[in-house]
């Protein structure tokens, strides 16, 4: 069969961007030319009648450039008021170029609690999909500022890749896009070893394939690495929703992907009978 073919049927399409794709390497700053192309290519997908939902990350890189650090922080509570800044700007950003293509966005901030407590999840549920019936493009992000492992309970997703598989489950979406800084899972982490070989399709998620997710080693300002993507394909692929891994250096991949292209790494979703989305996250997170 075909799975990139029914890529072009999407409905639901759930696309996250790492840090490294937003901005730029040497000053951690928001690469606007590149942002422009990203709302572009997010504007013209709810033109097709696609509900969008995009989860951003670059609120700690953001905040801590304009705070003036020349690295990402490692501290806990460096980390969270950077991602106060930057998440605010961040959002300024993204409300003024999508208004410029007559698109309307909106926040919404997430903590693992929003998740594993079940009104919180039903009120989570219910504003994206009130949002989306509206047309509005929900922009996504962990709640930096107050979750942090160092709480009581473990109240952090820790990264966004996660989060963004969680959302698409929570959603019904039928489509999600990790944009990264690499073309998509390869045998083994390309920056350290060139023998790795691309993996174009994967059907099946084996023991062998998660053991070729190792961490993140191509930028500064990473979070999840591959592991973390591969957990991501985990729960939506038995949520029933293809995922692509592809590479955010050229946010056009977006409309490749979704026109079927051949683009990323591609994750054919079926769904498990027995999933149920709490006890995922319980048992992987
Ligand atoms: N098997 C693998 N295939 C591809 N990349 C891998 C693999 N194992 C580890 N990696 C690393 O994961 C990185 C991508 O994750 P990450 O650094 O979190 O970037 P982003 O935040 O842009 O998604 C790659 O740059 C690479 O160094
Ligand atoms: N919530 C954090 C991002 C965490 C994360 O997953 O980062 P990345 O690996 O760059 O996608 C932030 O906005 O900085």
């Amino acid at each position: 069969m075909n799975y990139r073919e029914r890529l072009k049927e999407k409905k639901r399409v759930v696309i996250k961007i790492g840090s490294s794709s937003l901005t730029h390497p040497q000053t951690g700053r928001l690469n606007l030319r590149k942002l422009e192309v990203l709302v572009r290519e997010l504007g013209d997908l709810r033109s097709q009648g696609k509900d969008v939902v995009l989860v951003s990350s670059g609120a700690i890189a953001v905040g801590a450039a304009a705070l003036g650090f020349k690295e990402k922080p490692q501290e806990s509570r460096q980390k969270q008021a950077c991602a106060a800044v930057g998440q605010a700007r961040l959002m300024m950003i993204y409300q003024k170029l999508f208004g410029e293509y007559n698109q309307m966005a909106g926040q919404i901030l997430m903590t693992k609690n929003t998740m594993v407590n079940n009104a919180n999840r039903k009120n989570a549920e219910n504003t994206f999909n009130e949002l989306l019936s509206m047309g509005v493009i929900p922009i996504v992000n962990e709640n930096d500022s107050i979750s942090t492992y160092e709480l009581q309970s473990l109240e952090k997703f820790g990264d966004n890749d996660t989060l963004s598989a969680v959302v698409a489950a929570l959603i019904g979406a039928d489509l999600l896009i990790l944009m990264s800084d690499i073309d998509g899972l390869f045998t083994d982490d390309p920056n350290t070893n060139p023998e790795a070989e691309f993996i174009d399709t994967v059907e099946q998620l084996d023991d062998k394939l998660l053991n070729m997710g190792k961490g993140s080693t191509g930028s500064k300002v990473g979070t999840g690495g591959m592991a973390t993507k591969l957990t991501a394909a985990r729960i939506a692929t038995a949520a029933g929703t293809d995922m692509v891994i592809a590479n955010g250096g050229d946010f056009h991949n977006i409309h490749r992907i979704v026109e079927g292209d051949k683009c990323g790494t591609l994750f054919v979703g079926k769904k498990q009978e027995e999933f149920y989305l709490i006890d995922y996250i319980e048992k992987l997170l």
